[in-house]
């Protein structure tokens, strides 16, 4: 491995004879510097928190293609004694293309390169990310038109190889970058494709293709076709580098829609919400809706009930792709619910360790915040979080544990302006690879869903001046409440003929209890780690459920304060 150096990119490195020598010996040493500063400042690079100390091709391929382009997989050495691997396709530009890269889009720009022919300077050039070059993507795509598969430059056993569905002939769709910055690159081709490329590669099948491959065979319409994939083939198992999907038209994501939608609803409501009367959501869900609360909240309460129905389609799809072993449903046993327990109280005690260590350090801040308030009764209050955990270990019948989408919130799901499509079936995208395709209670993607609306009603508050978050809070709950029992109304509605869940009323709400406690000290985490100002969404979220009164629960002094 190379070690890093910083500025190793300013330097231009030589190539004698042709920019397809940018890529091999002598250039090899440089283009590893530079590629470890470059991985590095990627938005797609994962370990923030660490330094690359040094990077190392692991093995390449060259694409047949008008640009000289490469696809690398980069072992990168973390500071931590870790290595990751990143996939880095890769392009060379020169003359004016290359100025234009160097001045519009620096970040784009891996190495500088100067062309030497016998001795003497010919040209400047500049080696690219291949996502941000319109030549390689069309290459890109026209790899999966004809199903090619790439021997790696080394020689042995390592293949990339691309898969596609009937494609037709994509050559005239114009390519383009998604602007975004993301965990993966994501490219729109013309209106009618969208590929992804995966930044850090994970050995194995992703989720997003063998999820994409179960709900397409299945019939399932209401997520984008898919209709190609490349894997490198150098084990026992492929690991997934890229998909291509059909584009669904949209207007935008649903989390933008609803933010827009609640914008003017708050601007017109007045005086006090009407009630949603007796019983809880599971109780809400189950009856017709009232007519005043429709009258209250207006079309959206329908497009709620409707995207409960299409996840709950996408549940009954999957829960009857049974020809696939890694699909069939299991029963929630009493090993998997001593399992779900251990790992939810894991992440929970974590979560009050770094809650703990944040109130001492706000202590000596003269300013109390409302975050600061629900941490400190939180922390008071550990043992009530703990046992509503634990209430699943005593359920007899707790339903299946399934594949599902397993990181859906409203970020997932497109608006086509009259329905939904779920993308991006990756899973969470912090936890291992064999974690993120674990079967599981189709509950999780409802209590996603329902945490969502949590935050959608939260950050719509948030925008207004004090005194208008006081008069309009009894309506942010009350919409966030309605449109939860019309989602959990939909999804119920739709798989009642399924026997996914408990036959318990009882243990219906237990479990998603614990799916939404769950989702929610997931949140804490992840606010804390990328978004510190959102934490008291989350917070407030893990409050009202604390605040759910439940004679189960258990006193301070219980059994579960000596296991926290
Ligand atoms: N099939 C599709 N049709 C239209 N837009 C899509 C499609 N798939 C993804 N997108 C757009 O691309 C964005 C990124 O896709 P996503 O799968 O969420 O990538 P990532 O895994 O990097 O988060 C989405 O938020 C959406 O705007
Ligand atoms: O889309 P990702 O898979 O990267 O999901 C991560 O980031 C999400 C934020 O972009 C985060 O979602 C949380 O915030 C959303 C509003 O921005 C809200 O709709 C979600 O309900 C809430 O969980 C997600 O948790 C995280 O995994």
């Amino acid at each position: 491995m190379i070690p890093v150096q910083t500025n190793v990119a300013n330097a231009p490195v030589e190539v004698e004879g042709s920019w397809n020598a940018a890529f091999d010996a002598p250039s090899r040493a440089p283009l590893e510097r530079a590629l470890a500063t470059w991985i590095m400042t990627r938005r797609w690079y994962r370990t923030k928190s660490r330094e690359v100390t040094a990077a190392r091709v692991r093995t390449s391929f060259t694409l047949p293609s008008e640009a000289p382009a490469k696809v690398l997989f980069v072992d990168v050495a973390l500071d931590d004694g870790r290595t990751d691997t990143y996939v880095v396709p890769l392009a060379v530009v020169h003359g004016d293309e290359a100025e234009t890269f160097r001045r519009a889009t620096p970040g784009d720009v891996v190495m500088p390169l100067t062309l030497q022919r016998d001795g003497e300077h010919e040209d400047d050039g500049v080696m690219i990310d291949g996502l941000a070059c319109p030549r390689f993507l069309r290459d890109w795509l026209d790899a999966f038109e004809t199903a090619r598969t790439i021997a790696s430059d080394e020689g042995g056993q390592s293949r990339l190889r691309f898969q596609g569905r009937d494609l037709g002939d994509g050559s005239k769709l114009a390519p383009k970058r998604l602007a975004r910055e993301q965990t993966n690159t994501s490219v729109f081709y013309g209106d009618r494709f969208v590929g992804k490329v995966v930044r850090k590669l994970d050995e194995g099948v992703s989720p997003d293709l063998d999820m994409g491959r179960g709900l397409t065979e299945g019939g399932y319409a209401h997520t984008p076709a898919l209709a190609g994939w490349v894997e490198l083939e150098s084990g026992d198992e492929p690991s997934t580098v890229g998909l291509i999907h059909a584009q669904v038209p949209n207007r935008g994501d649903a989390w933008e829609h609803v933010l827009g939608v609640l914008d003017e609803w708050l601007a017109t409501v007045r005086g006090a919400p009407p009630n949603l009367g007796p019983g809880d959501l599971f109780d809400h869900a189950m009856r017709p809706r009232d007519a005043v609360v429709t009258k209250a909240i207006g079309p959206y309460v329908n497009l709620a009930e409707l995207l409960g129905r299409r996840i709950g389609e996408m549940h009954v799809v999957l829960a009857g792709h049974t020809g696939d072993r890694a699909f069939t449903p299991m029963v929630i046993d009493a090993s998997s619910r001593e399992a779900l327990v251990a790992m939810a109280r894991r992440d929970l005690t974590k979560l009050l360790d770094r809650l703990a260590q944040r109130d001492s350090t706000r202590a000596e801040s003269d300013v109390r915040t409302a975050a600061d308030e629900a941490t400190r009764t939180l922390l008071r209050h550990r043992h009530v979080l703990f046992s509503r955990l634990d209430r699943v270990l005593g359920l007899d019948d707790a339903g299946v544990r399934m594949r599902v989408h397993g990181d859906l919130h409203l970020g997932q799901v497109l608006f086509t302006g009259t329905d939904f499509a779920l993308i991006d079936f990756e899973g969470e995208p912090a936890r291992p690879l064999d974690e993120r395709k674990a079967k599981r209670s189709p509950l999780v993607d409802v209590a996603g869903m329902l945490r969502s609306f949590d935050y959608a009603a939260a950050s719509a508050l948030r925008k207004r001046s004090p005194d208008e978050q006081s008069t309009l809070a009894p309506w942010a709950r009350f919409w966030r409440d309605a449109v939860s029992s019309a989602l959990l109304g939909g999804w119920l509605s739709s798989t009642a003929k399924t026997t996914i869940l408990p036959a318990s009323i009882a243990a219906k709400h237990a479990l998603l209890d614990f799916y939404l406690l769950e989702k929610a000290i997931y949140e804490v985490h992840y606010e804390m780690d990328n978004r510190p100002d959102w934490i008291d969404i989350p917070l407030g979220g893990l409050l009202a459920i604390l605040e759910r009164h439940d004679p189960l629960d258990e006193p301070p002094s219980g059994p579960e304060r000596k296991r926290a």
